[in-house]
C-alpha cells in the first residue's frame, strides 16, 4: 500500500485531516491511518516558512519535506486573512496569532466596519525530491468576533464562519469539518490521491 507522510507540527491539523480523510471513522493500520489505498503517516518537523504568498510558502515546505525525508509528502500552510487589511495576516497569522493574542486579532480590526475574513488552507503534495508540487486549496470566509469557544487551536475561536452562528471553536469536529477551508481543500486532495 503507498504510503504519504504528513508533516506538520500540529497536532490538531493532523486530528482533523485524519478525521476527514477517513470520514469520520479513521482506521489504525502500520503506524498511520488507512485512507482508501493509502497509508497517511505523520512526522512532526517543523519546516521553514519563508515570505511570500501561501503558494509559495506551501511549495517551499513541501520541497523541503521530501527532501528531508525523501519519500511522498504531504504538507499544508493555513492563512487567515482580513479583508480590511488587503488579507493581511494571511500566511503569518501564526506570528500575529502568538504576538497579539485573540484579542489583539480583534482589534486589529476596531477601526474597521468590515470585519470579514477568509481562512484559507493550501495543501501541497510532492512525491519526492526531484518531484514538482501539486497544490489544492480551499476557502471558507467569515467573519472575526470576540473569542467564543476552546481556545485550543489558533484562531478557531474568534472565527465564525458565515450562515452559520457560532464558531469554529463552538463547532469543533464533524461540524467544523463539514464546512471549513481545510475540509473543502482535503476534498480536492483526496480526489487527486485516489485517481492515481
Ligand atoms: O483550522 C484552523 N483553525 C484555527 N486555527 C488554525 C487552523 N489551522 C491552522 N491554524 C493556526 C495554526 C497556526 O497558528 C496558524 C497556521 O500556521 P501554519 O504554519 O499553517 O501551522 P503550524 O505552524 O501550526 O503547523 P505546521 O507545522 O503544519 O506549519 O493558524
Ligand atoms: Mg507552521
Amino acid at each position: 500500500m503507498p504510503t504519504v507522510t504528513f508533516v506538520t507540527g500540529n497536532p490538531k491539523k493532523l486530528e482533523e485531516v485524519v478525521a476527514i480523510l477517513s470520514d469520520g471513522s479513521p482506521q489504525s493500520v502500520d503506524g498511520g491511518s488507512k485512507v482508501g489505498n493509502y497509508i497517511i503517516k505523520n512526522e512532526k518537523l517543523d519546516l521553514d516558512e519563508i515570505q511570500g504568498s501561501i503558494e509559495e510558502v506551501t511549495i517551499h515546505k513541501a520541497k523541503q519535506a521530501a527532501k528531508l525525508l525523501g519519500a511522498p509528502v504531504i504538507v499544508e500552510d493555513t492563512c487567515l486573512g482580513f479583508n480590511a487589511l488587503n488579507n493581511l495576516p494571511g500566511p503569518y497569522i501564526k506570528w500575529f496569532h502568538q504576538k497579539l493574542g485573540l484579542d489583539g486579532l480583534n482589534k486589529l480590526l476596531y477601526g474597521f466596519e468590515d470585519k470579514s475574513a477568509n481562512a484559507i488552507t493550501t495543501f501541497g503534495y510532492c512525491e519526492g525530491p526531484d518531484a514538482d508540487v501539486k497544490l489544492f486549496q480551499g476557502v471558507t470566509t467569515g467573519e472575526i468576533v470576540p473569542s467564543r469557544g476552546p481556545q485550543d487551536f489558533g484562531f478557531d475561536s474568534i472565527f465564525e464562519p458565515h450562515g452559520m452562528g457560532k464558531t469554529y471553536a463552538e463547532l469543533r469536529g464533524p461540524q467544523k469539518n463539514r464546512i471549513s477551508h481545510r475540509s473543502k481543500a482535503l476534498a480536492k486532495l483526496k480526489e487527486f490521491l485516489l485517481s492515481q
